[in-house]
């Protein structure tokens, strides 16, 4: 049998991370990982709870044969088989967790008020259920990064507002489950501490768990999940691993649709920070940057960061991988993509005998793009090898957002010579 591959380690500045216990290779799986806590991302006021737009209550997996109407008898929340309803019954949909969502529901169709707000009463309504049915697990969520912010963090937060934002925030949503009465062991003591506390976990570890890719649509959110292992792997702008789901998957009795499975895009030594990226890669600097200071409380000095923190705004529009750009009528901007890659790719492959990539240290981000993000249309995915299979690598790489496959012999992995815009599609 397969030694793990990747163990937590404290590393200063970060954190705890996930690093590499043994030599990796592109396509390992090394996470397999069930979700402590499972809400769903849909506004209250929608539809009717009832329906829940067609997903089982308990592991949303799409329900496509209503006939089966296995359904809650109080709320009439419906679930995909008898099993998984039964399973809710004692975990994610206790009696009180009905009568919290009854609730929620009740109020929520009187009263519009933003989503957020919505899928945070949700989430606040699955964490404490958890107290409920599982202390360890709930004691798990709680040590997860993420914490209330302190009295000083408030202060130099106000010069933005954002402080009083999330305060009052977090005030409301603690009054209205304070209204449904979080059945908590004396010892946990409901508070408003303790909803601050919950809240910014799941701020910093909730993966969302999105619907089926359609080209022309933005991909929408339809439950969000708390991993208790895969919440330790830190961000990089350019990840050497990613995350894949498959929440529709058909179900065989043992499967769990709700598991996510992180494999690595390509090889990596022994010892080397295994890393995701908190959103896709074709984001530019500014944006990220701003994403991971706002919602993470970092600033990013990975290897991409340094090179883009130099850019200027033409070089950065060089790189606008955005599908407003029409590839046809914009020569200017295709030109200086052009550019901006190659001088990229120039600084940073000097040195080197340019004909195939080495390892991970000499690995120009162009690259990556070229032959790790998928370039379907409105994707911006990324490519991993399918697991080895009986210790070969297959050939085959699979997007982590549309499903698309392509073969490896289409991946140019000598120096890329072309633009993006030329890249294979996948
Ligand atoms: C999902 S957690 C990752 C695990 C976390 N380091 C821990 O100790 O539990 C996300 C948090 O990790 C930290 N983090 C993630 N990536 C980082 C990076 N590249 N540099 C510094 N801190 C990072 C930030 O505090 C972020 O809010």
């Amino acid at each position: 049998m397969e030694t793990a591959a990747v163990a937590t380690t404290e590393i200063h500045g970060r954190g705890r991370a996930m690093v590499a216990l043994r030599p990796l290779k592109g396509g390992e799986i090394v996470l397999r990982d069930s979700p402590i806590v499972l809400y769903s991302a849909l506004p209250f006021q929608s539809d009717d709870h009832r329906d829940n737009n067609g997903y089982c209550s308990n592991c949303f997996i799409s329900i496509t044969q209503k006939s089966q109407n296995v359904s809650c008898s109080t709320c009439g929340s419906p679930f995909c088989t008898l099993d998984c309803q039964s399973a809710a019954s004692a975990t994610s949909h206790t009696p009180w967790a009905c009568q919290a969502l009854i609730h929620l529901h009740e109020y929520f169709f009187g009263n519009r008020l933003p989503l957020d707000l919505q899928i945070q009463a949700r989430f606040l309504v699955s964490a404490y259920n958890l107290a409920l049915t599982s202390q360890s697990k709930f004691q798990t969520l709680l040590s997860l990064q993420g914490s209330v912010p302190s009295q000083s963090d408030a202060v130099s937060d106000s010069v933005s507002g954002s402080d009083s934002d999330s305060d009052s925030s977090a005030n409301f949503i603690h009054s209205l489950i304070s209204s449904v009465c979080p059945p908590l062991p004396l010892e946990l003591g409901f508070s408003l501490e303790l909803t601050r506390a919950l809240l910014a976990k799941d701020k910093l570890n909730a993966f969302g768990l999105m619907e089926p890719f359609l080209e022309q649509e933005d991909r929408s959110v339809r439950a969000y999940g708390i991993y208790p292992v895969a919440s330790f792997f830190n961000h990089d702008c350019l990840p050497n691993a990613c995350r894949f789901d498959y929440l529709d998957a058909a179900k065989p009795s043992s499967a769990n649709n709700t598991e996510i499975t992180v494999r690595m895009i390509h090889d990596v030594p022994q010892g080397r920070e295994i890393c995701l990226s908190y959103f896709p890669v074709n984001l530019k600097y500014h944006e990220r940057q701003k994403r991971l200071r706002d919602d993470y409380g970092f600033v990013c000095d990975c290897d991409r960061c340094k090179v883009e923190a130099g850019w200027s705004e033409s070089e950065e529009d060089g790189l606008d991988m955005s599908d407003d750009d029409d590839d046809d009528d914009d020569g200017d901007e295709e030109g200086n993509q052009e550019t901006a890659m190659d001088e990229d790719l120039d600084d940073q492959m000097e040195g080197e005998d340019g004909d195939t990539m080495k390892g991970e240290d000499d690995f120009p981000h162009a690259y990556f793009f070229l032959n790790y993000m998928c370039d379907r249309k409105n994707c911006w995915g990324t490519l991993a090898p399918l697991p080895p299979y009986a210790a070969a690598t297959t050939g085959v790489m699979e997007c982590n957002v549309c499903g698309n496959f392509k073969n490896l012999d289409q991946l140019d992995l000598t120096r890329p010579t072309v633009g993006l815009n030329n890249a294979v599609r996948c």
